[in-house]
């Protein structure tokens, strides 16, 4: 694919807590001219009406029953994030600390995945060019997408781009930030309903020693020569 050509397939970025999904995700979107998909942020406003609603993250059937009557809306344009609960702007809320806590309680429980997934399919479907993060995309939701990318990073950077993210700099307190990616990271990855892990045809990049710019390039390239490699086919 040259750059002039447009880009008209699917990205998927899969990976654990901190890898840079988020941002890469809008980089690449932004460079492709794609939609954008943040998953993680529907599983958090999901999150925001159990909460809201006094249910407890641990009661999988309570939990079903609010998500199912909440109305989730998210956006797709990448320059703009839109995160509503019944029509209530919940984009801020969504990065709190309560909600983060307990996420991946209410992401594990399978009749709010269904939902979400059937939800995520259906933004998916009329948006066109898209890239789409979370943890199940390339195994579950996307299987068929043009490119699947896996972003890891080592525990020590995820850390610290977390810090980095919140202004933390005190070592006690970024200790209590990698505790808190280490537990959630065990969570989604041990959960019976799509567990957090690679599609066995994602492309695994490791964004250690990268720069932000520098993981968007290669996932750039990634889809050009995907695109390209398609083409010649
Ligand atoms: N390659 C990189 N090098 C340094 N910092 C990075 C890199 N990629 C992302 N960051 C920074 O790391 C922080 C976390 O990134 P981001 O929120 O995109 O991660 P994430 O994988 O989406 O996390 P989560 O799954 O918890 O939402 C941000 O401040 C971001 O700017
Ligand atoms: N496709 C997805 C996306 C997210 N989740 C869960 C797991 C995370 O702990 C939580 C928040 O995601 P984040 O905003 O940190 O990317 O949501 C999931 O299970 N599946």
């Amino acid at each position: 694919m040259s750059e002039q050509m447009t880009f008209r397939g699917q990205v998927t970025l899969d990976g654990p807590s901190g890898t840079g999904k988020s941002s890469v995700a809008r980089g690449v979107a932004a460079h492709l001219g794609a939609a954008y998909l943040d998953t993680g942020a529907m599983y958090r406003a999901a999150t925001v009406a159990v909460l809201d609603a006094g249910v407890d993250p641990a009661d999988a059937d309570a939990v079903a029953r609010t998500v199912a009557a909440a109305r989730i809306e998210v956006g797709t344009d990448a320059a703009t994030e839109l995160v509503q609960v019944d029509g209530v702007d919940v984009a801020a809320r969504i990065r709190g600390v309560e909600v983060t806590r307990a996420v991946s309680a209410v992401s594990a429980v399978p009749a709010v995945r269904r939902q979400l997934v059937d939800q995520q399919r259906a933004l998916v479907a009329s948006a066109g060019p898209v890239v789409v993060e979370g943890r199940d995309i390339g195994t579950v939701v996307l299987p068929d997408a043009t490119l699947k990318v896996y972003l890891t990073a080592s525990p020590e950077a995820r850390a610290q781009r977390r810090a980095g993210q919140l202004g933390i700099t005190a070592p006690d307190e970024v200790a209590v930030l990698a505790a808190d990616l280490r537990r959630r990271d065990e969570f989604d990855s041990s959960r019976e309903d799509s567990p957090l892990r690679p599609a066995a045809d994602a492309v695994v990049v490791d964004s250690t020693d990268l720069d932000q710019q520098g993981v968007v390039d290669r996932v750039v390239e990634l889809a050009t020569s995907t695109v390209a490699a398609g083409e010649r086919a």
